[in-house]
């Protein structure tokens, strides 16, 4: 086994920031692993999450249950993890009356569980010959604002009159600023609506200067535009003028509307390609629930995650009610057909 030797993520040279994610995905074979659903899988162990702070209630209450889902996607062969903080806002966590100060605690901690968990388990395979695991990244989740107002409004792009460029800036900032100083590897901003929000982030990574790469993700309701209507042409135009944003695509959308999208994404973009659709359930914003509608199999799933790849994407991962089954099985598919194509067994 080699030694994985990547550019530096946090230099000075924007071509090496963005390399540095490239070098990856293409260190693991041409297409890295993605962990699955967070949240969702809090849920499954028991974690009670119908809350404004969604996933993020639980960094103050089960703290323990987060660290045991990104062991459990690390063992399912996750090259990247997703911190726990989607919904982890300062303003959502003073409007339950926490301090500043430990907003930017809990922040903190998002990142600080998820690279301990990593730290951790690549420790344990220390004397475990031949095993084909990876060293994780660890991306730190930087969910929409509509994830924040928690009304589903990431699923609709619609974020009303009064919300312009710079209170999106100003929304974003401080957190950014917060998670990007507690070290993770990445960021990953999920379920983007619109272009409004795309060119706010594109800005803010500019204005604030963040070395570590970044990926864009957007959701989409009809499987063509985003979910405000806007084109995807119009969205990854702004993205495209980023030299801090290595990857671009699509989140938390069904399963069957991936593989067009990755086709067309791969005309719009030399950046890499990342999609980590959900389930296929529908999520219902008001009653704060998952709507059964084409649930996929985890065989389902693989088969269709090849195609992604085939197609060009370079991480694929799963999204909400996806499990550490599905992140398993996605790894055995991607690096069993990644042995064939080049000839390596991992980058380890
Ligand atoms: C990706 S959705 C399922 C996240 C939860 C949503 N922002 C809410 O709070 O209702
Ligand atoms: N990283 C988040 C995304 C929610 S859409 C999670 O998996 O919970
Ligand atoms: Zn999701």
């Amino acid at each position: 086994m080699g030694v994985l030797q990547l550019s530096d993520p946090n230099t000075t040279d924007e071509n090496a920031t963005i390399g540095f994610l490239q070098d990856f995905v293409e260190k693991a074979g041409g297409c890295a692993v993605i962990d699955g659903g967070f949240a969702t899988q809090l849920e499954l162990h028991g974690a009670s999450i119908k809350d404004p702070l969604w996933s993020a209630l639980c960094l103050i209450n089960n703290p323990h249950l987060i660290s045991k889902v990104h062991l459990e996607y690390l063992e399912a062969g996750a090259d990247i993890i997703v911190t726990s903080s989607y919904q982890a806002t300062l303003p959502g966590f003073i409007s339950r009356g926490l301090s500043q100060q430990q907003g930017e605690k809990l922040l903190e901690k998002s990142v600080k569980l998820a690279t301990d968990a990593r730290d951790l388990f690549w420790e344990s395979l220390k004397n475990i010959a031949n095993h084909t695991y990876n060293r994780a990244l660890v991306a730190a989740s930087v969910g929409s604002y509509g994830a924040y107002l928690a009304d589903g409004s990431e699923y609709n792009g619609f974020y009303g009159d009064d919300v312009d460029l710079n209170k999106l800036k100003d929304f974003h900032r401080r957190r950014l600023q917060v998670l990007v100083e507690s070290g993770p590897d990445l960021l990953a901003f999920e379920t983007i609506p619109n272009k409004l929000e795309t060119q706010a982030i594109v800005e803010l990574l500019e204005e604030e200067d963040v070395r570590i790469p970044s990926w864009i993700c957007f959701s989409t309701i009809d499987g063509v535009n985003a979910p405000s209507g806007e084109s995807f042409a119009d969205c990854i135009q702004v993205v495209n003028t980023s030299r801090r944003v290595a990857a671009v695509g699509i989140n938390c959308a069904p399963p069957q509307f991936v593989h067009s999208l990755v086709q067309n994404f791969k005309k719009l973009t030399a950046k890499v390609i990342v999609v980590y659709p959900n389930s296929g359930e529908t999520w219902d914003g008001v009653a704060k629930r998952w709507l059964p509608s084409k649930c996929f199999s985890d065989d389902k799933f693989n088969v269709l995650a090849t195609r992604w790849r085939d197609a060009g994407a370079g991480l694929i991962g799963g999204c909400c009610r996806t499990t550490p089954s599905t992140i398993r099985d996605l790894s055995k598919v991607l690096k069993k057909s990644s042995v064939a194509s080049n000839g390596t067994k991992d980058m380890v």
